[in-house]
């Protein structure tokens, strides 16, 4: 049977246990989460132990990257079941602060991200939520200073936004993106998918089939506008209300200008019920 992870609630129980992995030289490397894990975490800590000799996971369910009227209440924590899970992985660390030891009385820091952050994508349905992330990934970045930290691509502009950062605040961290998991009918895997009802799971495939139909679409050449347009309409059709459906620069999230080469990403966003789900390919 495998060794329960250490686990570190404060910030010095962080640093003691750091120093001891880090005794004879080891690397580290972090996977930022908010917990409820499922395979495509799972696919992360194993790219993590590729990437260095030591892994860290950090569950946080962080309050600053919800709005108000968000699902920060009702968000699954799973915390029994994601020790065992990391158990089985055999991480050595997991680092799970509360608001208190994140946030403590008298908090008034926080990172302004531009750049991709302000695409007009996610941020255009959830304003609050790039500041939220950069400020609690530049610290979870402090805490832990791993050589790399894995994020996956299914929250694309957030992978994005995370780069630039580590990058124009000279972190220190390689920042790795991991390939979207998916289940058998090409849904992306995501801990909000226990909110989708029978029938919402049965239409939920629809945004992958879109996004792989327009890639096709776009990698032969086709006038990508009404394809855009066809595939916006089979969204609203399997009863998703869309909030983008977009073409980008890949790396900056820029809108496409005339006959722009090189590589793109397709990203998608809607809502299913209550419950929003956000997917993306590149093309
Ligand atoms: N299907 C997936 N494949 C690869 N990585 C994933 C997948 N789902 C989430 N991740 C990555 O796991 C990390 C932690 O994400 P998070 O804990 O928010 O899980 P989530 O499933 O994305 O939850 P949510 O439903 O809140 O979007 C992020 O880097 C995220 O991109
Ligand atoms: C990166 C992250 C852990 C920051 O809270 C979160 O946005 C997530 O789980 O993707
Ligand atoms: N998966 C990114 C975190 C969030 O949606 O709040």
């Amino acid at each position: 049977m495998s060794r329960s992870p250490r686990i570190a609630r404060t910030v010095s129980a962080l640093r003691r246990e750091l120093d001891s992995l880090r005794a004879r030289k080891a690397s580290i490397a972090l996977v930022p989460t908010m917990g409820a894990l499922h395979e495509g975490h799972i696919s992360l800590v194993r790219l993590a132990k590729r990437r260095a000799d030591k892994v860290v996971v950090s569950i946080f369910v962080n309050p600053t990257q919800f709005a108000p009227t968000e699902d920060f209440g009702s968000y699954p924590r799973t915390w029994k079941d994601d020790v065992a899970k990391l158990t089985a992985e055999r991480v050595d660390l997991i680092w799970h602060p509360d608001a208190k030891a994140m946030y403590p009385d008298g908090f008034a820091t926080r990172i302004v991200p531009e750049g991709a952050a302000l695409a007009g994508l996610e941020d255009r349905f959830r304003p609050h939520f790039f500041g939220g992330v950069a400020t609690v990934v530049a610290k979870l970045f402090t805490q832990c200073r791993p050589d790399v930290a894995i994020f996956g691509e299914k929250d694309y502009q957030q992978l994005r936004v995370v780069t630039q950062m580590a990058r124009d605040l000279d972190l220190g961290v390689r920042v790795v993106g991991s390939r979207t998991v998916r289940e058998r009918d090409g849904l992306a895997m995501s801990s909000r998918n226990v909110y989708l009802s029978a029938d919402e799971r049965r239409a939920a495939p629809t945004l992958h089939r879109v996004l792989k139909q327009l890639a096709t679409r776009l990698r032969a050449g086709d006038d990508i506008k009404p394809a855009v347009r066809a595939g916006a309409a089979e969204i609203t059709e399997a009863g998703f209300a869309l909030d983008y459906l977009e073409v980008r620069h890949a790396e900056t999230l820029a809108p496409l200008g005339p006959n722009e080469s090189g590589p793109k990403r397709i990203l998608v966003a809607a809502k299913i019920g209550t419950t929003r789900l956000i997917d993306n390919v590149a093309a």
